[in-house]
């Protein structure tokens, strides 16, 4: 029996006014739900953030050390409960079972770290030409922070966004991804149990369109800090600065892997799987771009494929599980659309481009490891996030051609290179 949660707000756990849930399936198994969470209005939105508001007052007043504690507290509860979160993970978005504990395990390190951050240094004294001054920075909290997060990390970016904010003296809002919804609420549970005040920590479930809208437009909500897709962020950013709002966007990622000629190529392999399908290739920071040199292309590309044969392909749940399915099934069409096109503009499919329907597979979202042979910068494959497990082969004479390959692209998050030399570039 699968179990519905709660908003949290103002300390308190309360059922949406809208007597509506959005319920999490599981990608391994289409018809298992994991859980439900509220469906929320913009006037429950309206009262977390006035909650949050009222809160922020006293919460600032306190020192860092003290909020550090509430930190460190709510760190050990989630060691406690590490299993139970990361099983949810894997249930309600497919990630393997041992990619779920380590970020789960990441969480929690971050809040430790965050802890600690309550008796660090949080200013500098700046030498002063007036001997009679004294010129310092101080960070100070901002007040009320609007927390929007995806679904691909459900753990590790909520706390990644809510452990600093918390220390400085903000207070905060968390708006899960729904196809995160349940995880984010184990993780709030162990921040209700950690005992913070009413109202330092929030969490309202609901549609972007709605709440996180909601949030970007809330003038209560001094700064927004959101992960996901471009064009999300980009809307999000400018209804929050129209407001004289403070914001931060991370987005998402074409990422290039260049192998070089004189690589070890057996580690540059092992590196391309795991970098580009670990999650099933849904990290804003997977290597997509497969950028490789002519003089080692056939045999790094005969010796990808090979390797990539031996994935085994499952329900995170089951350890011998190396790659799970997509997370969901807008996911799951998206990259089916992405393959086609890529056939369409003349890349050739080395491997896989289907969808698994053996056995307990076909219950699931599952595609096949993939690998585009021939592909260029003007193919849609080479330009835009894919989120799946696809890689794209492209082939360079040199070296200086690889960096302008890699640099050939809108976006700018995460490169990686193979090589035995230093480059200076
Ligand atoms: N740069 C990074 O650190 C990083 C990390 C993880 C994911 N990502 C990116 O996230 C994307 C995948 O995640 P996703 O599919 O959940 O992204 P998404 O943009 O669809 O959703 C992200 C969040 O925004 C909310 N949202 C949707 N519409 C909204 C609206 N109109 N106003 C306000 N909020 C709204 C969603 O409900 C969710 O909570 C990929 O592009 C990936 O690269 C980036
Ligand atoms: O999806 C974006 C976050 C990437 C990340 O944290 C990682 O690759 O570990």
């Amino acid at each position: 029996m699968h179990k519905t949660f709660l908003n949290y707000i103002g300390g308190e756990w309360q059922t949406s006014k809208s007597g509506d849930i959005l319920s999490s399936y599981n990608p391994a198994n289409k018809t298992e739900v994991v859980g439900s969470v509220q469906k929320s209005t913009r006037e429950e939105l309206d009262e977390a953030a006035a909650q949050a508001k009222k809160a922020q007052k006293a919460w600032r007043k306190l020192a860092g050390a003290e909020r550090g504690n509430y930190l460190y507290k709510a760190a050990v509860i989630m060691e406690e409960n590490l299993e139970e979160i990361a099983t949810t993970m894997t249930k309600e978005m497919g990630k393997s079972l041992p990619e779920a504990k380590g970020e789960t395990t990441r969480g929690i390190q971050i809040l430790k770290y965050f802890a600690g951050e309550g008796m660090r240094s949080d200013g500098d004294v700046i030498p002063s030409t007036d001997p009679s001054a004294l010129m310092f920075s101080k960070r100070v909290p901002i007040g009320v922070v609007g927390v929007i997060t995806p679904w691909n990390f459900p753990v590790a970016i909520p706390i990644w966004k809510i452990a600093p904010a918390l220390i400085y003296g903000n207070t905060v809002i968390l708006k899960p991804a729904s196809e995160g919804s349940v995880t984010a609420a184990k993780v709030i549970e162990c921040f209700e149990k950690a005992d913070f005040p009413a109202g330092v920590v929030n969490f309202i479930t609901g549609s972007g369109s709605v709440i996180g809208q909601g949030l970007a437009e809330n003038k209560d909500v001094n700064a927004v800090t959101f992960t996901g897709s471009n064009n999300v962020g980009k809307n999000i950013g400018n209804i929050v600065g129209a407001r004289g709002g403070k914001y931060q966007l991370e987005m998402g990622g074409k990422n290039p892997i260049i192998i070089a000629e004189d690589c070890d190529i057996e580690a540059a392999v092992d590196a391309t799987l795991s970098g580009g399908l670990k999650s099933t290739g849904q990290k804003c920071t997977c290597s997509s771009r497969v950028i490789v040199q002519s003089a080692i292309y056939d045999q790094f590309k005969e010796r990808l494929i090979k390797k990539a044969k031996e994935i085994t392909v499952g329900d995170g749940m089951d350890a011998s599980t190396w790659m799970g399915p997509c997370a969901n099934e807008g996911q799951f069409n998206t990259v089916k659309y992405y393959i086609d096109k890529g056939k369409e503009e003349g890349a050739t499919l080395a491997l896989g481009g289907n969808q698994l329907t053996e056995g307990n597979l076909k219950n699931g979202y599952y595609i096949e490891p993939t690998i585009f042979d021939n592909v260029t910068s003007d193919m849609t494959i080479a330009q835009e996030e894919i989120f799946g497990p696809v890689l794209a082969l492209m082939k360079v004479d040199t070296i200086e051609d690889a960096i302008a390959v890699a640099n050939d692209v809108e976006f700018g998050l995460s490169a990686s290179i193979f090589t035995k030399i230093s480059i200076i570039y």
